[in-house]
């Protein structure tokens, strides 16, 4: 007797009491692919066929089986993941049959098996397995104990406690978390999911990226098996969705997205998103998608303040188990305040950099340090900004000079601050010689070409250039 003989009998079986339509389409695809002792391993191409055929169809099943197996008989499926939803290598899954008897739906179950043998109510279970387990994709070193609160993130970070704590049953359903980059979207949401997986283990809680979502998404349309992915979505109770935004522009993602998250939404399940901005700001994006994200609640994490900072960097160094004086912890909170992930990496910089050198951590080497950091994240700078600057660089106010005088140093001033306009935003000449004292654009391009010149010249005016750079640009 092999696998094979043992199903075939089964399918010959199965095939006189259901419908052919029912058999091709829930039988056929089934292969055999192990038979040990008096279990047949059967494999089925995908959960939610594995949840149809228990809903659906164990009776018929465990009828059949038991006629070839004998009253010990086992069903066990093997789930192939060709789409690897949510993994990284293509996978399979093997769970027992469980006892759905109860909740079975039977009228495709031919009327003469119903009832049989009521006594043997369920050859299949194995107690204590019944959950399918799918990889969640949470990385636990995201969770809530290293997410440090502050002002700019404790709404968010208390909703996304509370979802933790009752998912799908707070109004928190969409949880939107919306936020500048490196902040902590990716972080929290994990966190959620972290959570969600501790209290409540039998929960199928999935973390995925927007992008892959879309990439898998454009695979089942290939592989022509778009159900079996929207089936696979919807059997989850806890999905965390990261980088929504990048879902815009593409309508069939958004199209398909919407179906499962109205199932889930429907069946008490929780959605936790994550996107660069908020909702209204959201484009290309179908309005019904935005409204339903608007259901819930939409948080923002905010650029933290400095205290948080200080303690961010704290608890980074304490997990890393090095020490540094506070003098630089302040320093880098004092200038990397928009992006906590730069702030860490400059610490692992420091670190890397005290250590290969053997040199000690000091101000000195922070500094070099945040130079490189913050030159790699180009601050837009403003007119008003330069001449702010330039202005108390050679110690005057912006009105001196804006004013029509002639006076040499103010003339510098001004024809500086049109350079730097010039150099570090976007504005046309003409824009620049409007704020900056009603000029013309002549007047402008005048003045850079005279900084030009002047710089490669002079050397105390090179030296001035090079230092309203180093402020401008820090
Ligand atoms: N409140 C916080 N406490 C501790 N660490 C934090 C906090 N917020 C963010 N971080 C850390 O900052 C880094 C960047 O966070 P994360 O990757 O979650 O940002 P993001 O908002 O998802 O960024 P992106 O927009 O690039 O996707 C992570 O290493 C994270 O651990």
């Amino acid at each position: 007797m092999t696998a094979q003989t043992v199903w075939d009998n089964c399918l010959s079986f199965i095939q006189d009491n259901i419908t052919p339509q029912a058999y091709k389409t829930w039988f056929e695809p089934i292969r055999a692919v192990k038979l040990t002792d008096n279990a047949l391993s059967i494999q089925v191409p995908s959960k939610f066929f594995y949840e149809w055929l228990e809903e659906h169809y164990v009776k018929l099943l465990k009828v059949s089986l038991t006629k070839e197996l004998g009253e010990h008989a086992k069903l066990v499926y093997v789930i192939r993941m060709e789409n690897t939803y949510g993994n990284r290598q293509p996978f399979t899954e093997k769970i027992p049959s469980t006892n759905r008897s109860n909740k079975m739906k039977s009228q495709e179950v031919d009327a003469p098996f119903k009832n049989k043998n009521p006594e043997l109510k369920n050859p299949f279970v194995i107690p204590g397995i019944r959950n399918l387990e799918i990889e969640s994709q949470l990385n636990p070193n995201y969770n809530f104990d290293n997410f440090l609160e502050g002002d700019s993130n404790r709404l968010a970070r208390s909703a996304g406690m509370a979802v933790a704590n009752k998912p799908g049953g707070t109004s928190f359903n969409p949880l939107l978390i919306f936020g500048g980059v490196g902040l902590g979207k990716t972080h929290l949401a994990h966190a959620i999911g972290v959570q969600i997986k501790d209290r409540y283990p039998d929960k199928t809680v999935l973390y995925i990226s927007a992008e892959k979502f879309t990439q898998q998404y454009i695979e089942s349309v290939k592989k022509n098996n778009r159900n079996d992915f929207i089936h696979f979505y919807q059997v989850i109770d806890v999905l965390i969705v990261d980088d929504i935004q990048l879902l815009s522009g593409k309508a069939g993602t958004q199209d398909v997205f919407f179906h499962i998250f109205n199932h889930l939404h429907q069946n008490g399940k929780q959605v936790v998103l994550t996107s660069d901005k908020a909702p209204v700001d959201m484009q290309d994006i179908e309005q019904r998608l935005l409204s339903r994200f608007k259901w819930g609640l939409s948080a923002e994490l905010q650029q933290p303040g400095f205290e948080t900072r200080v303690s961010i960097i704290k608890n980074k160094l304490y997990q890393d188990g090095v020490e540094m004086p506070e003098d630089i912890v302040e320093f880098l909170a004092n200038n990397i305040k928009t992006n906590i992930r730069e702030l860490e990496g400059a610490i692992i910089s420091l670190i890397a950099h005290s250590s290969f050198n053997k040199k000690e951590i000091n101000l000195e080497l922070a500094k070099k340090i945040v130079d490189n950091y913050v030159k790699h994240t180009k601050r837009e700078v403003s007119i008003d900004y330069i001449q702010k600057v330039v202005s108390d660089y050679f110690q005057m106010d912006v009105d001196t000079l804006q004013s029509k005088t002639r006076k040499r140093h103010i003339v510098q001033a001004r024809q500086l601050a049109m350079f730097f306009a010039k150099k570090l935003t976007k504005a046309s000449l003409a824009s620049i010689g409007s704020q900056i004292g009603k000029r013309d654009h002549a007047t402008v391009l005048h003045a850079c070409k005279t900084v030009d010149n002047l710089s490669t010249t002079d050397k105390q005016f090179k030296k001035y250039v090079e230092d309203l750079n180093k402020k401008l640009t820090m």
